[in-house]
């Protein structure tokens, strides 16, 4: 299968995102909005004072009022021709004109009189550094479409525009299943045996995709136990790494096949990576369907099938609008593979995108160093033509 149909029928595969559930600010983050959000106030909600100085009334020189106006205290009036003292953030006195900063005014002990020193015209402007009430939204105006992903910066508007809670859709729980015999949790390789390199990429690259990862662990090449873990896996998607070809104890298609599982994709022309799937697996007890993406065991061709298939899948799961992609350009030739899709760890550069060494299947170096993934066509690019760069994990 061509690599972005591959794409396309991964996103697709999900007939739509998961339920809406209600989330307290703190625990939205990483899911995706269920409705569009609509500012529950005026943002500012009251005029504004936008510097620490003088609140005024029309033109000066300004008889200076008792007491002070502080942020999140009574502002009260203000006459003509006087002035108070205001801080920034501070509600604006009826009957104030304009603002004058701190560093502009001369207040005069001995007269009680406030005088503008500001460079500039004499008079302050009306509404010099005034952020007047609804200059962001008015109550009721939508700010964000449904879809978007409620990032740090969605949860300080959300809390700005006055929400406690956010509906949201669920985001879709993910068990990662590492298989390989040869694997180590810990320390160097040793005995023709290697480190499990996937184990502690996926998790937190999954969750930044929006996933819940409810369960990671390692499966003993075994026919019997890998179909048990995947049969009793109670999560909306089990992602597996390794076993994906046809090596004599790579089980997961014979698994696949016996437990009625139906393949949506059976590998991709896409290098690394190719030995990529996704299927479908029979419906859990409660009826919910359960999808298997089942990632190359090959550290960077995982990340490949990743991209692929796992990451389309789980942000259409999770209600997040498709992410546009980043086309940029290459500083240098990419080199194409006849009838292949390239997936290259790429660098950015003040003239563009350049390639890294280390992209071999089995290795992480260029990707540790890499800004993303550029997607090079069977073509390849010349130096100086657009490029599509995908995001790698976590940058
Ligand atoms: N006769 C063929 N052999 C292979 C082909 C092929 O087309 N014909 N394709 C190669 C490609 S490309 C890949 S990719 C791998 C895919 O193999 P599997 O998905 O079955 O993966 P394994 O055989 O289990 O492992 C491959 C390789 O990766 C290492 N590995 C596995 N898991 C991890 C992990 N969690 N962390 C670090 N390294 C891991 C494993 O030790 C092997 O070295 O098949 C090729 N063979
Ligand atoms: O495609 Mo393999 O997936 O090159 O490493």
């Amino acid at each position: 299968m061509a690599w972005e149909r591959a794409r396309s029928v991964a996103g697709g595969s999900a007939a739509g995102p998961l339920p809406v559930v209600t989330r307290g600010l703190a625990d939205a983050l990483g899911h995706a909005l269920a409705e569009p959000l609509a500012a529950l106030t005026d943002l500012p909600p009251f005029d504004t004072s936008a510097m620490d100085g003088w609140a005024v009334a029309g033109p000066g020189p300004w008889r200076l009022r008792d007491g002070r106006i502080l942020a999140g205290g009574h502002s009260g009036q203000l006459g003509a021709g006087t002035a108070v003292p205001i801080a920034t953030g501070a509600r604006l006195p009826v009957g104030a004109t304009a603002v004058l900063r701190r560093e502009h005014g001369e207040a005069e002990d001995h007269s009680g009189m406030l005088r503008d020193r500001s460079p500039g015209p004499a008079a302050p402007v009306p509404g010099r550094d005034i952020r007047p009430r609804g200059q962001e939204c008015r109550s009721g105006e939508p700010l964000l479409p449904a879809g978007t992903t409620v990032t740090p910066a969605v949860l300080g508007l959300a809390a700005a525009a006055g929400y406690d809670r956010l509906a949201v859709h669920r985001r879709p729980t993910v068990e990662l299943l590492v298989l390989g015999d040869e694997l180590l949790e810990h320390g160097p390789p040793r005995d023709g045996r290697v480190r499990d390199a996937l184990g502690p990429l996926l998790p937190p690259w999954l969750r930044g995709c929006g996933a819940e990862v409810t369960g990671r662990r390692m499966v003993a090449d075994d026919a019997g136990l890998l179909r048990e873990a995947v049969q009793h896996s109670r999560a909306d998607v089990v992602v597996t790494t390794g076993s994906t070809a046809a090596g004599p104890v790579d089980h997961l298609h014979d698994t696949l096949d016996e437990m009625g599982a139906r393949l949506l994709v059976d590998s991709v022309a896409v290098r690394p990576g190719h030995p990529m799937l996704l299927a479908e697996l029979p419906p859990a007890v409660d009826g919910r369907t359960r999808r298997l993406v089942g990632l190359p065991g090959n550290p960077l061709a995982a990340v490949a099938g990743a991209v692929t298939l796992a990451v389309p899948l789980l942000r259409r799961l999770g209600g997040h609008l498709a992410d546009r992609p980043l086309t940029t350009v290459a500083a240098a030739a990419l080199p194409g593979r006849p009838g292949d899709t390239r997936l290259l760890p790429v660098l950015r550069t003040d003239h563009g995108m350049v390639p890294l060494p280390f992209d071999g299947p089995a290795m992480l170096r260029g990707l540790a160093f890499a800004d993303g993934l550029a997607v090079v066509p069977p073509g390849g690019v010349a130096a100086g033509d657009p490029l599509e760069v995908l995001d790698v994990p976590g940058r």
